[in-house]
């Protein structure tokens, strides 16, 4: 980066007591509040170190009059915690620092490097300048730099340390062993033992570390301290900034959007302070970018710093329609393309397929003259459903080159750092651009030439597949509903209120048409049990947990979502009924339990066990839910002398989500809410149709009829068509206005179909949602594929047509057959 002026700011941080008069002239100030943790606000010039332009010291890079220059344009005077003050100061000031400093240089090549990729440069000097940041960049390109160089710079200056959240937790150790030596690091994530978790928090606590690796979980998880496993924020170093690895999860717009990931942000700004953000990503749409940018708080155009092309040059693309798929990737597997490669990795879309399609090529390229490896390294399968120590294997021997062929479902290659990859074949078609590109970015890492082949199904069968899983993660405005009900149940509060007005006589008139300003109900704790959830309303947790976080994440924060817990406490005495009534006089929370059912109208004399929602009771009695735990477990130790067992068993089970909300939410509040979900939901389903849809279309028109016409040549020409196809994709903003063909001509086969098979069920209930699924052969918690799919006459019997009019025809039966 040229040499540059410097723009920005200092502000005054009120958690400190001192106060300064140093405020350079052409400086501009940032209306903004930095909180005293994260952010470290002011890259690095500061007074006593040197300035960025000269290496002179005692004046901002921004007042730089030349080299060796230490004027200082202002004075400071410090009223308190003196030996604070560098440190401080670090956090008072903004600068966008243009000039790349000779002490960045210098940490580039500490770290092993001699000159930075394109956009690396600009993403580092923008973190070094405390402004969040958000780097697009083809996967391989080097935008683990973008934070480590940071992460490395501050750490040498203050004792603090960088947050790296990533999401892959199973190689997470690896990418903590890649880290260059001179970076010191560590990762808490849910897959280490208690022990290990504690050991890794030791470390941050001590200063040992300057970069800390995280699951979103670990981070996201709730409870007391506010993280799930990190220490609170007041025992961590302070957090210079943090990174979001494969930020597009933050987006419900990407392919791989992942609900604890809406949450990361906010829980990294409110809960650690944190203000300087990094989002690292290499696929994202324009509409997805700026979606991420959004969350990152990015206001300025620069913020999403580098967007690079979709596809590097070196990869070769091509695209075939053939009737026999298997016969047709052995040919390619032997042509003069794919033929001599050594590192090619397939990908199928079911588990079972790669283990087939492994076996085939086994089979069928055996004795293959150009191939030269041994027989058992020919190729293997990878799947989710392999045992760790296996896929560690076959992960292992691919990265060192003993096994050339790797057959895959989309598992396979997330943070895979081999370089050399020379080949990459889409046995199906990816759900969607993003997930292409994603997968073939493994190819051809070190920037020489690789190959990329894609089978498209003549019958669009892959296409079908693809759209029911879609479908499979939709919910309907009925279930929304139930959900919207279990998770806002009346509370008291509104009646309390209500009372007190009028004791005081003032009339207070609501709005109905807007959102009141203030709510009556200050939010109460709740728990929903995960599994009884997913099975009443047939949708995943993880569809579940994305609703709440909408909810979270509305304006009107109608939840705040806590670490899930254990819900439901049972209390048994074994020394009977008498025992039961003793510990009320004990333990208040059992004593509450026991008076209401009294009030209930129970016998509670003879009763010597309790069964009850412990979020509930905790809430009811306004006491912290740990505490109220705490004391119940303590009933299972005897308060005599002597200690030992006290006859009562007290046991947690049923995980549950856990959170905050209002208990006072009118009947048409409670629609609204639907309606948001629901449209919400709609969204979804639209964005993701719109990109499998546009997917399709662009590799149909540059499909090959045969995968002959490249097995041995390459038309670069369709290469580079497709290649444009992409860019277009990735740079247009979402078009969501896509409309699936009606199924006008089998209407009446289909109703007949639907009442034949409601008939065949009389003594179940359906939704039109549910029987929709069964045509198209979507199995579910409650109507799951392995009872329902037996049935073939209906499972998967419509599932080329559209899916929500085939909901709307199962509705009309429904209510026409009632
Ligand atoms: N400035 C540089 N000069 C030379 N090599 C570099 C530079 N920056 C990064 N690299 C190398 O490039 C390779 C890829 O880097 P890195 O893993 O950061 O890529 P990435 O963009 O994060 O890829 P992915 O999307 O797969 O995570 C690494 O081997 C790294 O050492």
């Amino acid at each position: 980066m040229q040499d540059c002026p410097i723009k920005k700011v200092s502000h005054h941080h009120p958690c400190e007591e001192f106060t300064f008069n140093f405020v350079p002239e052409n400086l501009i100030p940032i209306n903004q509040v930095t909180k005293m943790r994260g952010g470290f606000r002011g890259g690095l010039s500061r007074q006593g170190d040197t300035c960025y332009r000269c290496g002179g010291t005692g004046h901002w890079a921004i007042n730089c009059k030349g080299l060796g220059n230490t004027g200082n344009t202002g004075t400071y005077t410090i009223q308190n915690y003196l030996c604070k003050l560098l440190f401080v100061f670090f956090f008072l000031s903004v600068y966008v620092c243009l000039a790349t400093p000779t002490e960045v240089y210098e940490a580039l090549r500490d770290l092993g490097y001699q000159s930075f990729r394109p956009g690396q440069e600009e993403a580092i000097m923008r973190i070094l300048s405390g402004l969040s940041t958000l780097v697009v960049l083809s996967t391989g390109m080097g935008k683990s730099l973008c934070y480590q160089l940071p992460a490395y710079l501050y750490a040498q200056r203050s004792k603090c340390i960088t947050l790296v959240i990533s999401p892959l937790v199973s190689l997470m150790d690896d990418q903590l062993s890649g880290l260059p030596a001179k970076l010191k690091a560590a990762c808490i994530h849910s897959n280490m033992t208690m022990k290990q978790r504690e050991a890794a928090v030791e470390k941050v606590k001590s200063g040992q570390v300057c970069v800390l690796l995280l699951s979103p979980e670990a981070l996201v998880g709730g409870g007391g301290s506010g993280s799930g496993c990190l220490p609170s924020a007041q025992e961590l170093p302070p957090v210079a900034f943090a990174c979001i690895d494969e930020a597009h999860c933050v987006s419900e717009w990407s392919h791989n959007f992942r609900p604890c990931y809406l949450r990361l942000c906010k829980v990294l700004r409110e809960r650690l302070g944190v203000q300087c953000l990094l989002g690292l990503t290499a696929t994202a749409t324009l509409s997805t970018a700026l979606d991420i940018a959004r969350h990152l708080d990015i206001n300025d155009q620069d913020g999403i710093a580098v967007r690079s092309a979709a596809v590097p040059p070196n990869l070769h693309l091509t695209v075939s329609v053939d009737r026999e798929k298997d016969q047709a990737l052995v040919s390619l597997l032997k042509g003069d393309r794919f033929g001599c490669l050594d590192s090619i990795i397939v990908y199928c879309t079911r588990r079972e397929e790669t283990v087939r399609v492994a076996a085939l090529l086994r089979t069928c390229l055996q004795g293959v003259k150009k191939i030269r490896k041994p027989l058992k390294w020919q190729a293997e399968s990878y799947h989710a459903g392999l045992s760790a120590s296996e896929r560690r294997r076959v992960q292992n021997n691919f990265m060192c080159g003993e096994l050339r062929i790797v057959v895959a479902t989309v598992a396979f290659g997330m943070g895979l750092d081999k370089s050399d990859v020379r080949g990459i074949i889409h046995y199906n078609m990816p759900k969607s651009f993003e997930s292409y590109v994603q997968e073939i970015g493994r190819a051809g890492r070190d920037g020489e030439p690789a190959h990329c082949h894609l089978f498209l199904d003549p019958e669009g069968g892959d296409l079908h597949e693809l759209r029911r899983h879609i479908y499979a993660d939709t919910v309907d405005y009925y279930t929304v509903k139930r959900l919207v009900q279990k998770v806002f149940p009346p509370c008291k509060c509104k009646q309390i209120h209500q009372k007190q007005q009028e004791l005081l006589e003032v009339i207070c008139e609501e709005d109905s048409s807007d959102w009141p300003r203030e709510r009556v109900c200050h939010t109460h704790e709740r728990a929903i049990p995960i599994q009884e959830t997913v099975e009443a309303l047939d949708i995943t947790e993880e569809g579940v947990e994305t609703l709440l976080c909408y909810l979270e994440l509305h304006p009107q924060r109608f939840v705040e979502l806590l670490h899930p817990t254990l819900s439901v406490c049972k209390v048994s005495c074994y020394d009977g009924p008498r025992q039961l009534q003793k510990i009320t006089k004990i333990c208040p929370p059992v004593a509450v339990v026991l008076a209401r059912r009294r009030m209930a109208g129970e016998r509670v004399e003879t009763c010597d066990h309790l069964e009850f929602d412990v979020v509930e009771v905790a809430d009811t009695m306004g006491w912290q839910l740990p505490l109220v735990k705490r004391g119940l477990r303590q009933l299972q130790w005897s308060t005599d002398r002597g200690g030992g067992r006290s006859g009562v068993l007290v046991e947690f089970s049923s995980p549950s989500f856990y959170f905050r909300s209002y208990g006072d939410l009118t009947a048409d509040e409670m629609d609204r809410v639907c309606w948001f979900l629901h449209s919400r939901v709609q969204d979804q389903e639209r964005t993701q149709l719109y990109q499998l849809t546009a997917c399709f279309k662009a590799f149909k028109s540059v499909a090959f009829q045969s995968v002959l016409s490249c097995i041995d040549d390459l038309d670069e020409s369709r290469s580079l068509q497709l290649k444009d196809l992409l860019s277009e994709y990735f740079d247009k903003r979402r078009d969501r206005d896509h409309t699936l063909k009606p199924l006008l001509d089998w209407e009446n086969q289909i109703r007949a179909d639907i009442r034949s098979f409601l008939s065949t069920r009389s003594d179940e209930k359906f939704s039109g949602r549910a029987i929709a699924r069964i045509l198209h052969g979507i199995g579910s918690p409650c109507y799951p594929a392995q009872i329902y799919g037996r049935d073939r006459r209906y499972w998967r019997k419509y599932i080329q047509f559209d899916f929500n009019q085939l909901i709307r025809l199962a509705t009309q039966e429904i209510i026409h057959i009632k």
